[in-house]
């Protein structure tokens, strides 16, 4: 174990990580089970949207030319033909000032080329009148105004959501090609280690970074396998970590990686051959995050202090797993924002601070939630956001600009954003 490891800029580390991504296998999912995951193919179009012409309002089909003259003191009358809801189709051909009663989405019949809407009409025994000369095509959807048959709607790479799937539905796609989510296992190692629902003893805490992380990897769409904690024993762990390496695509430890000790996290990557992309990282917290690689497989040694864990995971973890799924969107969004109390201690790597985002009459203020040391688990459970303070930097002040990378999404302002 090497005491004196080089830092690397964070930047680069995720380089490093994302660089040494291997991109899973694709399977088919049924598109109800496809929200989240990534497109293996184009999705084409199988046919034109709208698929046939289709009145846009309830109303009247007419042909325009018949309305031609119309105004309010000289109304021209029609008479109602026949009727065609949604569903329904009509071949009947219209003769002079005559139409369709039709409804929003039926198509329109081919001798009809104009919408009246109820809203326009007076209803009359007959029929009904208008008022004004309608030109061909009003409150009509085209054929093929959204898109044509072949388009390609969204490209491989494109992440699948909500809309995703409705277009999926309309061409008829019931299954759909995706990549493989990532087999994710996470260990937590530390002998003062307890579960859930044992009694504390002194000298012991109960374990919060194994959940944590397996609700993170929630948050990105993937069900982790929980392995149970391991105590600060060289062989066991080795063992356990060996054994999990056949059973998972990628593993996530937390703890034993600093210079400890008991820290036993780099004797391992040795013992199992690893290669290490880099052990120190120019960051506070969780200067000591430590990825390497056995075969195609990561090991994200994510630090045992909670708030370096929590952070480790979103800077790397996050858009490891993205990346081997082939989204072409690994990484948070980060934002500006206006720093909205005092930081007054200096930077000397770069910080990472857990933090609220909140949108105040169209400026986005963010706040550090809470007390803030790498140990720190409260400020995480507050947080929607993390502050990043380049490193070389002094204290920032209250109204100072700041980035910030975005965590959670779902968040949202206390107030319904329009009057
Ligand atoms: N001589 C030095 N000591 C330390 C350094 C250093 O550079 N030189 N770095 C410090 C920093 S910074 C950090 S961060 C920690 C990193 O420690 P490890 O990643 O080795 O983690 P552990 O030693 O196992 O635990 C640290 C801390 O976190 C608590 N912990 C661990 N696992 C969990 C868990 N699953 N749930 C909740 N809390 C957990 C553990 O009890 C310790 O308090 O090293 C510093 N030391
Ligand atoms: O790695 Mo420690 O979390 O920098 O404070
Ligand atoms: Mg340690």
């Amino acid at each position: 174990m090497t005491l004196n490891r080089k830092p690397i800029q964070v930047s680069e580390a995720v380089g490093r990580v994302l660089e040494n991504v291997t991109v899973t296998a694709t399977e088919v999912v049924s598109y109800l089970d496809a929200h989240g995951r990534i497109l293996a193919n184009d999705l084409v179009a199988t046919h034109d949207v709208p698929l046939f012409t289709k009145s846009a309002m309830d109303g009247f089909a007419i042909r325009a030319a018949d309305s031609k003259g119309a105004s309010g003191d000289n109304r021209v009358p029609f008479k109602v033909a026949e009727e065609v809801p949604a569903g329904s189709t009509s071949d009947y051909v219209l003769r002079e000032n005559e139409a369709f009663r039709i409804m929003t989405g039926a198509e329109i019949p081919e001798s009809a080329d104009t919408v009246v809407m109820f809203e326009q009409a007076k209803e009359t025994d007959e029929g009904f009148t208008v008022r004004k000369t309608f030109n061909p095509g009003e409150n009509i959807a085209m054929q093929g105004e959204e898109s044509s048959e072949g388009d390609i709607i969204l490209e491989k790479g494109s992440l699948i959501n909500p809309g995703t799937v409705a277009v999926l539905a309309t061409f008829g796609y019931s299954e759909v090609e995706v990549y493989k989510k990532p087999v994710v296992g996470v260990l937590s190692t530390g002998s003062e280690l307890l579960d859930v629902d044992e009694d504390l003893v002194r000298g012991k805490i109960r374990n919060s970074n194994t959940p944590m992380i397996l609700a993170q990897l929630k948050r990105a769409g993937i069900e982790g396998r929980r392995y149970h904690m391991q105590s600060d024993d060289l062989d066991t762990l080795h063992d356990n970590m060996k054994q999990m390496l056949e059973e998972v695509d990628m593993v996530i430890t937390t703890g034993g990686v600093s210079v400890g000790d008991y820290d036993l996290l780099p004797k391992i990557y040795d013992r199992l051959g690893a290669e290490v992309l880099f052990n120190k990282v120019a960051m506070r917290p969780g200067s000591v995050t430590t990825v390497s690689r056995v075969g195609d497989k990561f090991l994200f040694g994510l630090s045992g202090n909670p708030s370096a864990c929590y952070s480790g995971f979103e800077l790397f973890v996050r858009p490891a797993v993205q990346a081997m799924m082939a989204s072409e969107n690994v990484h948070a969004p980060f934002i500006d924002a206006i720093l909205d109390e005092d930081f007054t201690k200096p930077n000397p790597f770069t910080r990472f601070i857990r933090a609220e985002v909140q949108y105040v009459k169209g400026e986005v203020y963010a706040k550090p939630s809470g007390f803030n040391k790498s140990n720190a688990v409260t400020s995480i459970a507050k947080s929607n956001c993390v502050i990043v303070m380049p490193g070389g930097t002094r204290g920032f002040e209250k109204g100072d600009a700041v980035k910030v990378m975005m965590t959670d999404v779902t968040s949202s302002a206390d107030r319904f954003g329009v009057e």
